[in-house]
C-alpha cells in the first residue's frame, strides 16, 4: 500500500506526520527506524500519528514516535505541527484543538499569525512522575557521570528531561555527554538532556540532545523543561524566550501548579507517498 503522509518541522526539529483517520496503516519499530533513516528512508526525528480520540471529550488523538521506534508521552514542536496538519487535511474546522496524547491531554490554539499556542499542562517535578530514581522532590540533584557529580534540573513535560546549566552553550559538550545523560540508569525510562545557558532573566539558549533521537534543531519539552527548572530556582521569570539552533520559542509560567504556555511555528516542507507492508 502508499501511505500519504506530510513532512513538517517546528524551528527545525522534523517530523512525518501521518493521518490514520482516514487511512490505515501500523508502524512497528523496525519500521519506523527505516523510514526515519536519513539516507535509506524519509528522515525525521519524530513520526506523528493522528488518530481519531478514544476520549469523547477530545477531538484528536496523537502519537510520537522517536526515530529509534521509542513510542513516548510528548512532543512539544510535535504538537505545534499537529495542529497546523489537522486544520490544513480540513480534519477540523476549529481553531482550538484538544488532543490526547501518552502523556496527557493538551490543548492547541491555531493564533491569526500561523503560530500554535499550546497549553503543555503543569510541569511537574516528583522523581516518581519524571522517573528517576531519588526520593525527594529537588530544584537540582546530583548525579554521577563518568566519576564527575553534575547537578540537574529534572522535570516530567509527560515525558523527561534533566537540564543542565552552562556557561556557554556553543561550547558545551552535547555530542559526548548527551548520550550518558540520556541513558544514566538513575533515569529507568531514559531522559532528553537539556544544556541550558542563562542569558538574562527572560532569555536563555539551549541545546538538546532528544532521547532516542540525538541532538535536534530544536525541542519544545525541553524548552518548557529548562524554563521549568529556571524559574523554579530562581534564575528566570516568565516570560522567557529560549533561543534553540533551530530558532526561538516564548514560553509563559505563572509557577507550580500551573500549566506552561509555549507559542511558536509549524511549517508544512512536502506531502509525500511511500510504500509501506
Ligand atoms: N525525544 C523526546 C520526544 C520528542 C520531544 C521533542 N521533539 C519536543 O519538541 O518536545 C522524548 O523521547 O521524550
Amino acid at each position: 500500500m502508499l501511505l500519504h503522509f506530510t513532512k513538517m518541522h517546528g524551528l527545525g526539529n522534523d517530523f512525518m506526520v501521518v493521518d490514520l483517520v482516514t487511512q490505515r496503516a501500523r508502524f512497528d519499530e523496525a519500521c519506523i527506524r527505516q523510514l526515519a533513516d536519513r539516507h535509506f528512508g524519509i528522515g525525521f526525528d519524530q513520526l506523528l500519528v493522528v488518530e481519531p480520540p478514544r476520549d469523547p471529550d477530545m477531538d484528536f488523538r496523537y502519537r510520537i514516535y522517536n526515530a529509534d521506534g521509542s513510542e513516548v508521552e510528548n512532543c512539544g514542536n510535535g504538537a505545534r505541527c499537529f495542529a497546523r496538519f489537522v486544520c490544513d487535511q480540513r480534519l477540523t474546522h476549529k481553531r482550538e484543538i484538544r488532543v490526547e496524547t501518552q502523556g496527557g491531554q493538551l490543548t492547541l490554539v491555531i493564533e491569526d499569525d500561523g503560530r500554535v499556542r499550546v497549553n503543555m499542562g503543569a510541569p511537574r517535578f516528583a522523581p516518581a512522575d519524571v522517573p528517576f530514581d531519588a526520593t525527594e522532590d529537588r530544584p537540582l540533584h546530583d548525579i554521577v557521570v563518568d566519576g564527575e557529580t553534575l547537578q540537574v534540573g529534572v522535570v516530567s513535560m509527560g515525558n523527561p528531561h534533566a537540564v543542565l546549566q552552562v556557561d556557554d552553550v556553543d561550547n558545551a559538550p552535547v555530542e559526548t555527554l548527551g548520550p550518558k545523560i540520556e541513558s544514566h540508569p538513575c533515569f529507568p525510562r531514559r531522559v532528553n538532556a537539556g544544556f541550558m545557558q542563562v542569558v538574562s532573566r527572560h532569555a536563555v539558549r539551549l541545546r538538546v540532545f532528544e532521547r532516542g533521537a540525538g541532538e535536534t534543531l530544536a525541542c519544545g519539552t525541553g524548552a518548557c523543561a529548562a524554563v521549568a527548572s529556571g524559574i523554579r530556582r530562581g534564575l528566570l521569570e516568565s516570560p522567557v524566550d529560549v533561543e534553540l539552533p533551530g530558532g526561538t520559542l516564548t514560553l509563559e509560567w505563572a509557577g507550580d501548579g500551573e500549566p506552561l504556555f509555549m507559542t511558536g511555528p509549524a511549517v508544512r516542507v512536502f506531502d509525500g507517498r511511500v510504500p509501506l507492508g
